[in-house]
């Protein structure tokens, strides 16, 4: 199977890695592939298949059962956590639910001031404006609390926030699927237009096909915890190699963007 290059272009890699929950359940099995930079990598498959395990291991969040990943040529899995700290600012990550992802306490300005904080940095406003306008939000934003702003708006502001400190890798996991089709599509536009600008890499978990193929340079498809095909992305959505790819694409109905 095609893996992907490895080369100085690479920027994360994850070899072999496996994560059991008890006795036997193995969620994540032998799972290779790296993700090239300014790449998207779109990672595809079931309910339940594996995907979001896999991105949480990327950015150890979950501590892999076997397995390596590198990050920029470095192990990961061995990091310490003063150069994991540093690690973790270059990493960021886009939750599915716009809103669970957002503190309802805190206003914008706090939510986008947090990443600086927790680095121990200062934000000043002229910064928080800048962060809004990159995601087409204004100014007015900032005193106002999440539940005040529509889905699509809140993804917006999650965005913000990833990007506050300048990360080179983002997951997104699911960042549209629970937004309405026309809304949705321009948060994807948006995520295009972030990425040619900060040449960033992305890993973009989706149960869409039509979205993957719109987004993506290359596709991972997973079933049941195994990487089943790995190929660039019109290879894989116009001549899927495996029946599981085959059903996907015929699962996901076609989407104008
Ligand atoms: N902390 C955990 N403890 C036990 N099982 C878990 C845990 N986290 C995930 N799983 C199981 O691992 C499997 C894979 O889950 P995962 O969330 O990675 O799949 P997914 O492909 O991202 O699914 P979805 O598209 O629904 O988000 C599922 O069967 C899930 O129930």
């Amino acid at each position: 199977m095609d893996r992907g290059m490895r080369g100085e272009n690479t920027l994360v890699e994850a070899r072999g890695l496996v994560k059991e929950y008890g006795a036997g359940a193995r969620v994540v099995d032998d799972v290779s592939f790296t993700i090239g930079r300014g790449e998207t990598l779109g990672l595809v498959g079931e309910s339940g298949s594996g995907k979001s395990t896999v991105a949480r291991m990327l950015l150890r969040l979950v501590e892999p059962t076997a397995g390596e990943v590198t990050y920029d040529g470095r192990d990961l899995l061995v990091a310490r956590a003063s150069q994991m700290r540093a690690l973790r600012r270059r990493m960021q990550v886009v939750f599915q639910d716009p809103y669970a992802a957002l503190n309802p306490r805190m206003r914008v300005k706090e939510i986008l001031a947090e990443p600086f904080a927790i680095h121990g940095e200062r934000c000043g406003r002229e910064r928080l404006e800048e962060m809004l306008a990159e995601v087409g939000l204004d100014g007015s934003a900032l005193l106002r609390f999440p539940h005040e702003f529509s889905g699509g708006q809140r993804q917006r502001i999650n965005i913000a926030r990833a990007l506050a400190l300048r990360p080179e890798f983002v997951v997104l996991d699911e960042p549209v699927s629970a937004l309405d089709v026309s809304v949705g599509a321009q948060v994807v536009n948006l995520l295009r237009e972030l990425q040619q600008r900060y040449g960033l890499t992305y890993l973009f978990i989706s149960h869409s096909m039509p979205l993957v193929r719109y987004l993506c340079d290359r596709v991972a498809v997973m079933q049941r915890g195994r990487l089943v095909e790995l190929g660039e992305c019109e290879q894989v959505c116009d001549a899927p190699r495996e029946a599981y790819t085959r059903e996907l694409l015929g699962a996901t109905p076609e989407m104008r963007l």
